[in-house]
């Protein structure tokens, strides 16, 4: 169940939306702002795939859905919330902008977490007056409603109660949190990400392989090594009986051949946008986005779902946490229930009036914060 009562979302572009959706199917009011004015039809296409999405995860239902609101401002956007998260375009002085509003306006002990895919908390933070102290980096992965992990960062200021506190709050939406113990710029899965990225430039540049066949590369052969096991475990399993020592033995000295660019970066141009995005849309056989999205939203699913039936069926990876999350997702589907006629008529208004002490009950996690909060009001006073 989640302990987010009221959250809100600052940018509903591909990662906004995606927060967005796994909020309100986790039954959660959202509160978002976006000056795009076509905002509200972006966010209704992704809410349309991601309930696609969850209905093959719950074929018995959904939870109720929690309710959207468009805010005109940032400042209603926030006013009641106690989780905020921040997925505007990737530009520090954006970011500055939006989370000194962010912080101007918000609740004292709602925690700020930022989409950010590479920036790193401290140079974030600097433009919040108020509660610098408050803010992680919240870093996703696409889809966020449907890929579970969330990377935690936090920053100079950051409390480290702060981070505990945004590890339960993600946790509580279904997400795999991983808090990385330093901060570094891109984190760790964009690191690894953007080595494959330039290499994969490289190799399309030099005219070694095309977008498809790199891709045909990936996803006949390591890709499905990786949905299952990271590196580290598939290469340990490489290594044969002896394991990680032999295959490191083996291995380790192509470190020094010349296999990879890893310092030299592609000039980035007009010329390589054009090749890479020829290739790209020759590779995608006419197939929209909206289209292709389907196709990853169902392979991931199912993807998920066979790695839920694993390990004697309690589940192996990501395939555990997709087992737990949509057993948490039924019973929260399970309270919405049709209620019978005299049930119903019981917990007319008077049930709902009861409802709400016990809302203002559940940020006892959010307290946490409060207390760093005043923890931090008392060292300035020292
Ligand atoms: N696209 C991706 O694969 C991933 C992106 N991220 C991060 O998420 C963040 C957002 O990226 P995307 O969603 O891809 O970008 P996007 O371009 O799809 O969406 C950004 C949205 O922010 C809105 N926006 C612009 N100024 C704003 C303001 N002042 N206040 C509120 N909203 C504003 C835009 O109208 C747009 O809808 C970035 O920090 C990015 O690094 C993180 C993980 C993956
Ligand atoms: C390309 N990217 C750096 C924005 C990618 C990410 O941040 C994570 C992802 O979803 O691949």
């Amino acid at each position: 169940m989640s302990i987010i009562n009221k959250a809100a979302a600052i940018g509903g572009g591909v990662i906004g939306a995606g927060w967005v959706a796994r909020l309100l199917l986790n039954g959660i009011d959202v509160s978002i702002f976006d000056p795009d004015p076509e905002a509200s039809r972006k966010v209704g296409e992704v809410m349309k795939g991601a309930r696609r999405a969850y209905k093959q995860m719950l074929p018995d239902g959904l939870p109720k859905e929690g309710k959207l609101t468009f805010a005109k401002t940032i400042a209603e956007a926030v006013a009641d919330a106690d989780f905020i998260q921040e997925s505007v375009p990737e530009r520090l002085d954006l970011k500055h902008k939006v989370l000194a509003e962010i912080d101007a306006h918000a609740p004292a002990n709602a925690i700020v977490g930022s989409s950010t895919s590479g920036i790193k908390p401290t140079d974030m933070q600097v433009a919040m007056k108020k509660h610098p102290e408050r803010l992680v980096v919240g870093h996703p992965f696409n889809p966020v409603y449907l890929l579970p992990l969330v990377e935690i960062v936090g920053g100079q200021q950051t409390f480290p109660e702060a981070i505990e506190v945004a590890k339960e709050l993600y946790a509580s939406i279904g997400m795999k949190p991983v808090v990385v113990r330093k901060e570094i710029e891109a984190f760790v899965g964009d690191r690894l990400l953007e080595a494959a990225w330039r290499e994969a430039l490289w190799l399309v540049k030099d005219g070694i392989c095309t977008v498809e066949e790199l891709d045909d590369i990936m996803r006949y052969s390591f890709g499905l090594r990786w949905a299952q096991m990271g590196m580290f475990q598939v290469y340990r399993v490489a290594g044969g009986e002896a394991g990680m020592r032999h295959f490191m033995a083996q291995f380790g000295p192509c470190l020094k051949w010349p296999w990879t660019k890893l310092m030299d970066v592609p000039e980035f141009n007009d010329d390589l946008v054009d090749l890479i995005a020829t290739q790209s849309d020759e590779q995608a056989h006419g197939l929209s986005i909206r289209e292709l999205e389907r196709i990853r939203d169902d392979n991931l699913v199912a993807i998920m779902e066979a790695l839920s039936r694993q390990n004697k069926g309690k589940g192996w990876g990501a395939g555990a946490l997709h087992k737990d999350y949509t057993r948490q997702l039924s019973k929260l589907a399970a309270k919405k229930a049709p209620a019978t006629a005299p049930a119903k008529a019981k917990a007319a208004k008077p049930a709902k009036k009861a409802a709400k002490p016990a809302k203002a009950e559940k940020p006892t996690k959010a307290g946490k914060h409060a207390k760093a909060d005043k923890a931090k009001k008392s060292k300035k006073k020292g």
